[in-house]
């Protein structure tokens, strides 16, 4: 009786019919409850809960909202699955782990306050990086699957192994100020592979990491994750199946898309399946499953500058540009001292580029606030053509992590050609820059 909650509604007939419970209890429940406050049919429906499993892949911004939900529910055995370790920089975000819990297995540190958050359910934490070699095992013991993961390979890999098991599979992710919700595998509903057969390239792909996000934002959509599963496990209509539900902080606006039916031809789920054994997916996806390794290789050695390198060059009052192509938002927030802001989305345009060349042959510095003696763009602002054209040849790009500036670097040269200077990145970006150089800086 200790796990009852008030909201938990569900039709008893129906789960009769389904064969979720017993005629026997019904009955004996229905006499003993017959006084009571709460309805046979919501008890029922808290029964069926109990017995039911969820297996949450990823105890992070997105898998720790949608455990809390599902445990405070009563769900009955909840498995968390992750391979990291709490950073101090997860908190703002991951709300079931706390300060004491920084260094702890994510996954043990999930199911420890859990367990004082529910007693009576079953919590089994796996700390390990779900692959092709143990994901069916571990999903099947589980009815409902969420991934609150944040990378390609484990999202593919996640899918195929729901359909081989023929599990749904509620999928969440969430970026910057944008999140998305759909169910995969549901009845006859879509997979994964049904809207993209083949992942993207690896060069277009962001991740939180990279991106960042609004600590709420994956926290809407981890709670909305795990009202699907509950809705899935209590055999209720109106699952998002087919559809996708997209959230935008922005404006705090949601709205839904409709998917693509299932495709027949789909090489997992379709009616002739190519693909019946999990395959490796890091390779099929060119971009590693861990994003803690994930920091993309695109540029030699020689184009890349440490952190404490660049800060000596700093102090010499070397000439250059350095460029933060992160987001106007989490430029506001933090950023190096002189630094321009264009966010990769301008850096895609033709003219991004040449507008900031523009300001820089203006001898505008990066934050209007830097005093002139400070700002690396000094040179610059002196506003001899000369050094603005010194100044210009020497470019450093800084992201949040070190892999969006490799992209941008990529892209200055080739809008810059022509001008043959060295446009270099900050290796490990605002992260090492953090760890290495000025402990004062905010980490994100
Ligand atoms: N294949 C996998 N097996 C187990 N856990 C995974 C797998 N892929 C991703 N994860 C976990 O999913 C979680 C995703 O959550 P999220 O992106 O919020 O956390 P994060 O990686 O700590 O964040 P950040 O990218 O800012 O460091 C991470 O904790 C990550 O370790
Ligand atoms: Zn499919």
């Amino acid at each position: 009786m200790k796990i009852l909650s008030k909201c938990t509604v569900v039709n008893c007939q129906m789960l009769k019919s389904q064969g979720l419970v017993d005629r026997l209890l019904y009955q004996k429940l229905e006499l003993k409850l017959n006084n009571s406050l709460f309805r046979p049919s919501r008890l029922l429906g808290q029964i069926s809960l109990k017995t039911s499993s969820v297996l949450i892949v990823g105890a992070g911004g997105l898998g720790c909202p949608a455990a809390l939900y599902l445990a405070g529910a009563g769900v009955g055995c909840i498995g968390l699955v992750d391979y990291d370790y709490v950073e101090l920089n997860n908190l703002h975000r991951q709300l079931l782990h706390v300060e004491t819990s920084v260094g702890q297995s994510k996954a043990y540190s999930a199911a420890q306050n859990l367990r004082r958050l529910n007693s009576a359910i079953k919590i089994i934490p796996h700390h390990i990086q779900l692959s092709s070699e143990n994901a069916l095992d571990i999903i099947g013991k589980y009815s409902v699957v969420i991934d609150a993961t944040d990378n390609l390979p484990t999202r593919y890999l996640l899918n195929d192994a729901c359909v081989m098991l023929s599990r749904p599979l509620v999928s969440g992710s969430a970026l910057q100020l944008e999140g998305q919700l759909t169910v995969y595998n549901y009845k006859k509903g879509p997979c994964y592979r049904c809207m993209f057969p083949t992942p993207p390239p690896p060069e277009s792909v962001t991740n939180c990491g990279d991106g960042g996000v609004l600590g709420a934002v994956p926290g809407v959509i981890g709670v909305l994750q795990a009202l699907e599963a509950t809705k899935i496990l209590l055999g209720v209509p109106g699952i998002l199946s087919g559809r996708l539900l997209v959230f935008d902080a922005a404006d705090s606006s949601f709205r839904s898309v409709y998917l693509r039916k299932r495709n027949e031809l789909c090489c997992v789920c379709g009616d002739q399946p190519t693909i019946t054994r999990l395959i490796d997916y890091e390779q099929f996806c060119r971009v590693k499953a861990n994003d803690k390794e994930a920091r993309v290789e695109l540029l030699h050695a020689t184009d890349r500058v440490s952190v404490t390198d660049y800060n000596m060059l700093r102090a010499s009052r070397s000439p250059h540009v350095l460029v933060d192509v992160r987001t106007p938002t989490e430029f506001e927030l933090c950023h190096i001292p002189g630094a321009l802001n264009l966010p990769m989305k301008d850096l895609k345009k033709q003219d991004g580029i040449l507008k900031l060349k523009k300001r820089v042959e203006q001898g505008q510095t990066g934050d209007g606030q830097t005093p002139p003696g400070e700002a690396l763009l000094v040179l610059a602002s002196t506003g001899m053509q000369t050094e603005v054209s010194l100044v210009w040849l020497s470019m450093f790009v800084v992201c949040r992590r070190g892999n969006d500036s490799q992209h941008a670097v990529l892209q200055i040269r080739k809008i810059l050609r022509s001008l043959g200077g060295s446009v270099r990145d900050l290796e490990g970006g605002l992260q090492a820059w953090a760890q290495n150089v000025d402990p004062n800086f905010p980490v994100y």
